[in-house]
């Protein structure tokens, strides 16, 4: 289905009352979520362990149909049904040095006797600028053979693999972790440019925040039981200005804030709950779904209304 949806002007990814449940989960992994983001941004995704971050870049990257049906609209196109999204949009997760054989499409054994200059080989050539561009910034020899090389060196391979054609949008799924700290800072400069010359949009899940606090220019904080947290411009956060202007490391203390109270909530409910005998998990996390505090900046979220 190759269909376009009324999306607003400027908007590249619309999500709205999203709902996702895994089949055998007793409950849904994400509920309620909404977001907006506008094309060129570049948003980091906060949310504790399990919170459901990689689900939701999944969803966005449409490996899963979520409810309703629309809920999930990336460029005016469905996000689930739209084939021709996946010209335009790239997700990289961090399964892909961990298996023997590639991701779907590509059919590429990935620590199989194979040259890198030899993996989609096509798209490589396609895209010589590009290739160039980044096989020297990621430090990637093309006469590598994939059965030889390191952890961090395949992770290399992979991000060469899955930037080099142009994308609208990139979804990275706590992507640099075995990336040595320069090739981070370097990587993590190219997709700035990307965003701000090619007007792509990024969405990064990411627990190291080092390095980070000049990035984004969004966040959204997926709350503990999978909806809508924070979300806005990184410059209408009121703590985040605050840090920054004390010298001190934002997007960390931010994040540890954020993850602090929940964490706190969660366990006095817990507390609660064992005095009382009753079961106290929905309403505990409540405070989280209205804002928490943190309201300021925040963009859409029926969980107001
Ligand atoms: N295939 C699956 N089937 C059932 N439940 C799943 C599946 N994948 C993830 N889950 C559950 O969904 C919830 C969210 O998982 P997800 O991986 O999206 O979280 P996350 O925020 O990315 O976590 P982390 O920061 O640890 O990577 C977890 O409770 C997890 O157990």
């Amino acid at each position: 289905m190759s269909r376009l949806i009324p999306q607003e002007e400027g908007i590249a990814v619309t999500i709205d009352n999203l709902t996702f449940k895994y089949d055998q989960a007793p409950s849904p992994t994400l509920k309620g979520f909404n977001l907006s983001l506008p094309k060129g941004s570049r948003c980091l995704l906060i949310g504790q362990n399990g919170a459901g971050k990689s689900t939701l870049l999944r969803v966005v990257g449409g490996r899963h149909l979520a409810k309703p049906d629309n809920a999930v609209v990336v460029l005016g196109r469905h996000a689930f049904r739209d084939t021709k999204l996946n010209m335009v949009r790239s997700y990289l997760d961090m399964d892909w040095g961990m298996r023997t054989v590639s991701f779907a499409g590509y059919g590429v054994p990935l620590q199989a006797d194979i040259a890198v200059k030899n993996m989609m080989a096509k798209m490589q050539a396609e895209n010589p600028e590009r290739r160039d561009e980044l096989t020297e910034l990621l430090g990637v020899d093309p006469e590598w053979r994939m059965h030889q090389v390191s952890d961090g060196q395949r992770r290399r391979v992979q991000l060469l693999l899955g930037l080099v054609r142009p994308f609208d949008i990139l979804l990275l799924d706590e992507i640099t972790t075995s990336l040595d700290v320069v090739v981070r800072q370097d990587l993590l400069q190219w997709l700035r440019r990307e965003s701000e010359v090619r007007g792509a949009t990024i969405i990064y899940a990411t627990h190291i925040f080092d390095g980070l606090d000049d990035w984004p220019s969004h966040l959204t904080y997926l709350t503990a039981n999978g909806a809508t947290g924070w979300q806005g411009r990184i410059e209408d956060l009121q703590l985040y200005r605050t840090l920054r202007a004390e010298g001190k490391p934002a997007l960390l203390n931010v994040a540890c804030t954020w993850l602090r109270d929940e964490l706190n909530a969660q366990r006095a409910a817990k507390h609660k709950e064992a005095a009382s005998g009753e079961s106290v998990h929905e309403n505990a996390l409540k405070p989280f779904e209205s804002g928490g505090g943190f309201a300021p900046g925040r963009l859409v979220s029926q969980l107001d209304g």
